[in-house]
């Protein structure tokens, strides 16, 4: 779950793009990387760190342009080295620079096709550069001279949904043409539209996210459609055209959980309000399983669980208290790269006031527990501060499938939910008593708030894989590859890249 960010404007776009980028931070730590268009030139500058740490007062300097694109980047594919950071570029047929987020199922089919059938060269492992050059193929192959109308971009956009698999939100910026933007046929990342009318003429902006666009001050205008494609040429012209021959929307569960910001807005439904739903219905299933009056207070786990929590402890009626403090400087643990490195940063992230604990029966809530590095950490750390008992609670069900769409958990073994029940994964993070939201309830919390909503890619929680192309073999596969003696040595490079400790453990 990559940010990325497209503009088409009248002024320089540079600070825009950046603090677009800013906006959607929490959705890439890894990486960022800016290409923007003057005259039918591209300047392009990424590299491994947060946006801020990126990009210096001369490289962005050298961003000229009034339109581009920017990502930041969380990897799923192929390693977390600088070469594959975004945008990627490709200069044949025409200068083309693109940003994606999600993850392609059918990469490997692909580069080879690419390289046998299309006599495309691919330069790293990573997905999106596939997907770039399947995009510049197609391209070729409907542009019949050296000028690009939106038909002809549409044409090549519906072959990419042919021939690619998987979950695909993109931007895509070809020289002196325009900015493309488009949605995989399940619409399972999240793109949405806004526009700015200014004097000097009418701005648009494409973004992962909803605060992207009210953040710069753009109007909402709607969610792209799964399968749609859009196109805003040089001349801030919109076109739109639906490219997919069979497109369902089924976005993922996974964004309203965890990864998009709470004051985000999602096909239709506020973040925020399908948190506090998540709560409600866990307090119900709560009510169920632990008597009442065994609670003292519920304590959130800053800072994704904060709105369940909330809505939660309200339903229940029991106070609700802030127990662990979030250092603002570190930054989201479960998107670090390197299970060493993440759960050092529990420790550095958040601290325990021990007289929140001190006695207290303490219902600890959070989003979602995956590998289990921030609950292990945290029950012991409210141990350690007097707590007589420690309840845990997720506003997410069981994690217990790999995710192939755009969220880096490829391996079974990772998930500390995987092949153990309830009342071990309680006892693996050593808390009192665990209770998980059911999955029906996490998909009617999202229905709840919009109800046009009813089909979700929950593959994580259920196993289903809405693409249809992910076998038991595909997910051995990428199990192997994970697990490959590799693995270590691309994430020492990226410590050493991003200018980080070693970790305390080794995995
Ligand atoms: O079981 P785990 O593998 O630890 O993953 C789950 C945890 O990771 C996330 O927090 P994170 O620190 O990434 O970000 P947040 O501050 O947005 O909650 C999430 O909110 C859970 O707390
Ligand atoms: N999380 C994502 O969206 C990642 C995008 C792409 N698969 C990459 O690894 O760079
Ligand atoms: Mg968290």
């Amino acid at each position: 779950m990559c940010g990325i960010v497209g503009v088409v404007s009248q002024t320089q776009v540079n600070q825009l793009l950046y603090d677009a980028l800013l906006l959607l931070q929490h959705r890439g730590q890894d990486a960022a990387g800016i290409a923007t268009d003057h005259n039918n030139m591209f300047s392009m500058y990424k590299a491994n760190g947060l946006v801020r740490d990126v990009f210096r007062t001369r490289n962005m300097r050298s961003l000229l342009g009034t339109s581009g694109i920017g990502h930041c980047r969380y990897p799923t594919a192929g390693s977390s080295s600088e070469e594959e950071a975004q945008p990627f570029y490709v200069n044949a047929p025409f200068g083309i620079t693109l940003a994606h987020n999600g993850n392609l199922t059918n990469q490997a089919e692909l580069k080879q096709d690419m390289f046998r059938k299309d006599r495309r060269h691919i330069n790293t492992d990573s997905d999106s550069e596939v997907l770039l050059n399947v995009l510049a193929h197609e391209i070729q192959e409907v542009s019949t001279s050296y000028s690009l109308d939106p038909d002809a971009l549409f044409k090549a956009v519906a072959m990419v949904h042919r021939r690619v698999r998987g979950a695909y939100a993109v931007v895509a910026q070809i020289a002196g043409v325009g900015l493309l933007a488009f949605r995989d046929p399940y619409g399972i990342r999240p793109l949405c539209i806004g526009v700015n009318e200014t004097d000097r003429g009418t701005e648009y902006l494409v973004a992962s996210e909803s605060v992207a666009l009210e953040g710069m001050g753009f109007r909402f205008l709607r969610d792209i459609a799964p399968g749609e494609a859009v196109f805003i040429d040089n001349d801030s012209k919109l076109y739109e055209k639906q490219c997919a021959d069979n497109p369902s929307l089924n976005p993922c569960a996974f964004e309203y959980v965890y990864l998009a910001r709470p004051d985000s807005v999602i096909d239709g439904a506020s973040v925020y309000a399908t948190r506090l739903k998540m709560g409600e219905y866990l307090a119900d299933k709560i009510r169920r399983e632990i008597p009442s009056g065994e609670i003292d207070v519920v304590m959130p786990i800053p800072d994704s669980s904060r709105p369940a929590a909330i809505q939660l402890a309200l339903k229940l009626g029991i106070e609700y208290r802030e127990g662990f403090i979030k250092n603002r400087y570190i930054g989201r643990t479960f998107i670090m790269p390197g299970q060493g490195m993440r759960k050092k940063s529990v420790r550095q992230k958040l601290n325990a006031i021990s007289s929140e604990f001190k006695g207290k029966n303490v219902l600890l809530v959070d989003d979602s527990i995956v590998r289990g590095t921030t609950s292990r950490e945290i029950v012991q750390m409210a141990r350690d501060s007097g707590a007589r008992n420690v309840f845990f609670a997720s506003a997410a069900p069981p994690v217990l499938f790999p995710n192939v769409y755009g969220i880096d958990m490829p391996t079974r073994d990772e998930l500390i939910a995987h092949g153990r029940t309830v009342d071990e994964i309680c006892r693996e993070i050593t808390a009192d008593r665990l209770v998980y939201q059911d999955l029906d309830a996490l998909k009617r919390s999202i229905s709840d708030v919009n109800p046009a909503l009813q089909n979700f890619e929950a593959s994580c929680f259920d196993g289903v894989y809405v693409t249809g192309d992910v076998t038991p073999e595909y997910l051995d596969r990428l199990e192997h590859a994970r697990n490959s003696p590799n693995k270590p040595q691309v994430e020492d490079a990226v410590r050493t890249q991003l200018n980080l400790n070693p970790p305390v453990a080794a995995e």
